[in-house]
């Protein structure tokens, strides 16, 4: 084996990569996953007034200070105000205003007395509880307040983030653009899904697992598409897309044989060739190049293999080039349950599923072009290069998916 190891080949792949600094104006419903190009700044304050928390009555704690169930204080109503409006009376010395909750406590007040403490009265109201000076009582910008910086530039937006930009008021924001994706697999034995399947031929299916992942990662598919084993026709295509693209991603035609294209694409296209060969199970004949500034990087066609080598190279590279901290390789540490019985030469990564700091391996084959006991796993169980067996409870680390 005259490979370079994953992390090396990552590294070097990191190197030949940009941060994306071009942004882009989206609705607020599309945000989720993307990121904020510029400091969120508050433009008013939340909540913007004074508000109820309570069903109740606004009043001054004063007049309440001697009040019991037994010793009732009697005070006029003068207003009510509801969610959404607002009430423009004073309170003032022996006065209540009925509130709900969420609506503006008029000036005057400085608390809330619940109804429950009350005789829930419409013209006087009889109150059975002191208060202290502001009890019940959510000051405007308990939240946050006007001019704070809410969300930092380069923060992802989840559902919480979404949230509080709609609580300001938005309904677009700026945010970086998309990392742009060329997926091309190859292969004449290839069909796409909806073809009729001839003898022979295989469906294509690396086309969806790479092209849904890269999408969950919120990459964008430029453009999708399955090519015959000839090098000038993917030679020409590359060459077509590449402008638009921030990275080239193919599969299939990277070993030895007669139909493995890829050399000669590299060739054809004159790129500059970074490695070939990772010393890794699967995957093992990861082609990488340089074509126009931009990576090209070539998988194997083996379906575990492509997938695995998505989420070890290719992740972290879109984590860094549209900002995604949460898209970086978490490895952690778990005991192993199940063994896998082969010496491994190289670092292996076996299909497992992690929980509560066990690494449990699939029973499943962990064969390269095996993909049905891919289903259900979370995690990538990693056997290092010059491992013997792994036995029941050994440590081992794990790359969660
Ligand atoms: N004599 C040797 N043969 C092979 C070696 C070697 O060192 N010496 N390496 C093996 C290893 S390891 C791998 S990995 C594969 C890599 O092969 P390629 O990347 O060239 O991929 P293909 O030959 O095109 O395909 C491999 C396998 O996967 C199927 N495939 C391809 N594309 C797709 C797709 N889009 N969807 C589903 N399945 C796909 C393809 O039909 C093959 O069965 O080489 C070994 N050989
Ligand atoms: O390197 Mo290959 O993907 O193991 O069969």
């Amino acid at each position: 084996m005259s490979g370079i190891t994953v992390d090396q080949a990552r590294d070097i792949l990191l190197e030949k990569v940009e941060q994306i600094n071009e942004t882009e104006v989206i609705p607020l419903w599309d945000s989720v996953g993307r990121v904020i190009a510029r400091d969120i700044v508050a433009q008013h304050s939340q909540p913007p007034f004074p508000r109820s928390p309570l069903d109740g009555y606004a009043l001054r704690s004063e007049d309440i200070k001697h009040a019991a169930k037994e010793n009732p204080v009697s005070l006029i109503v003068i207003d009510e105000v509801t969610a959404g409006h607002i009430s423009s009376q004073y309170v003032s010395k022996g006065m209540a205003v009925r509130i709900m909750t969420g609506a503006p406590i008029p000036d005057g007040a400085d608390c809330v007395i619940r109804q429950e403490d009350t005789d829930y009265g419409e013209v006087t109201v009889a109150v059975y509880k002191s208060l202290k000076k502001w009890q019940n009582y959510c000051f405007e910008g308990e939240d946050y307040k006007k001019g704070e910086v809410i969300l930092a530039r380069d923060t992802m937006i989840g559902a919480v983030e979404a949230g509080i930009l709609a609580s300001l008021g938005y309904d677009s924001l700026e945010v970086y653009r998309q990392a742009r994706v060329m997926l091309i697999t190859t292969g004449d034995e290839l069909v796409l899904p909806g073809e009729a399947l001839e003898a022979g031929k295989i469906y294509d299916s690396n086309l969806y697992t790479l092209g849904t992942r890269l999408r969950q990662w919120g990459a964008q598919i430029i453009s999708g598409t399955r090519l015959e084993d000839n090098p000038y026709v993917v030679a020409r295509e590359i060459q077509k897309g590449v402008c638009r693209a921030d990275i080239v991603i193919t599969t299939g035609g990277v070993s030895v044989g007669k139909k493995d294209i890829m050399h000669d694409v590299i060739s054809i296209l004159g790129c500059e060739k970074l490695f070939w060969k990772i010393e890794i199970k699967p995957g093992m004949p990861t082609l990488c190049a340089v074509y126009q500034g931009k990576l090209l990087i070539c998988l194997s066609g083996n379906p575990y293999g492509a997938a695995v080598n998505l989420e070890l190279l290719v992740r972290p590279l879109l984590a860094f080039m549209m900002r995604r901290k949460d898209l970086e390789l978490q490895r952690i540490q778990a005991k192993a349950v199940g063994c896998f019985g082969k010496k491994s030469g190289v670092a292996r990564y076996v299909r497992g599923y992690y929980r509560e700091g066990k690494a449990i391996l699939t029973t499943g084959s962990n064969d390269s072009g095996i993909m049905s006991s891919m289903c259900g796993c979370n995690s990538l169980i990693e056997i290092p290069a010059g491992s013997e067996r792994l036995n029941e409870g050994d440590d081992v680390w794990t790359v969660l998916l």
